[in-house]
């Protein structure tokens, strides 16, 4: 069962896997398959709740999903990523809604989109005992203020400032980072500066770990970004055996005999 420290000491050595899982079911099968990190994202706004964005999902939501990937899970580290505006409005405020997804939920860390203003915020929650994964590059929750999900750090002003910030949230003390929608070889140079582990979406091969969003990875979203990959048909598999099911109702053929029981005593009732 990795902790936050074995996590930290992969940096450099192992690759990290890392998925999002929203559910207790979806948990426990990326548990089982030896995943080494869960995430509950906030990517569920988009992914499982029908919202174009992220920035709806609230702290009820996250902390209702992070107990059930907790419960759903034996051996991953769980993440709890922390939605648009429970952090950074006031200081008291975030650490409340941080704590709650470790105290209440059972959640192992939180992740936190990262900016400027996040130094401090990441130095005191490590400090209280809540680990912080930073995320730099692109940040989902900016996407008014980015118009759009562009790749990020391509100016070497731009790449210059993410290697700043990267440096700054290590020293505050968070114990890995996420770096999203970056060029690889800006990830290849965060990766060597920093001794904390970076985990890479659309950062090419040098991060010390990959994440994507399972909805993405198991093939159940109708859109992906371009840097994900669909390693299985899940919902053409879930499709199948709906049409089954309806097909075998309108037919008469479900339910069978095996699937029905009858009472003696309720023959002769009128
Ligand atoms: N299902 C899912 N997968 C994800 O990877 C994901 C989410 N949801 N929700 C939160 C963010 C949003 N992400 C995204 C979404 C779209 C692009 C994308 O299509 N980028 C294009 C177009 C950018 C634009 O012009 O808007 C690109 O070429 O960069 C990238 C990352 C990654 N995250
Ligand atoms: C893609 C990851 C890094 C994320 O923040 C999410 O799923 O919300
Ligand atoms: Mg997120």
């Amino acid at each position: 069962m990795p902790s936050v420290t074995e996590i930290r000491e992969m940096a450099g050595e192992q690759s990290i896997t890392m998925l999002t899982a929203y559910d207790a079911v979806t948990a426990s099968i990326v548990d089982a398959a030896g995943t080494d990190v869960i995430l509950v994202g906030d990517s569920v706004g988009n992914a499982d709740m029908g919202y174009e964005s992220t920035l709806p999902v609230t702290v009820d939501e996250i902390a209702s999903r992070t107990g059930a990937v907790v419960r759903g899970t034996e051996d991953a580290l769980v993440v709890a990523d922390m939605p648009f505006l429970s952090f950074g409005v006031d200081q008291s405020e975030s650490i409340e809604h941080c704590g709650r997804m470790l105290k209440e939920e059972g959640a192992d860390a939180v992740k936190i989109e990262s900016s400027k203003r996040t130094v401090e915020l990441t130095e005191r929650l490590t400090e209280l005992g809540i680990p912080v994964m930073a995320h730099l590059g692109l940040t989902p929750q900016k996407v008014n203020e980015l118009g759009g999900y562009t790749r990020q750090g391509t100016t070497p002003e731009a790449a210059r400032r993410i290697i700043d910030l990267a440096n700054r949230h290590e020293e505050a003390g968070a114990f890995s980072l996420v770096l999203e929608h970056v060029p690889a070889n800006l990830a290849e140079k965060v990766t060597d500066a920093l001794d904390i582990p970076t985990i890479g979406i659309g950062a090419g091969p040098g991060c010390d770990g990959q994440v994507l969003v399972i909805n993405d990875v198991v093939g159940l979203s109708d859109w992906e970004p371009p840097f994900s990959e669909q390693f299985g048909d899940v919902r053409s598999e879930m499709a199948g055996a709906v049409e089954k099911y309806n097909d075998a109702v309108e037919s008469g053929d479900f339910p069978a005999e095996e699937h029905s029981h009858y009472e003696d005593d309720l023959d002769e009732l009128y």
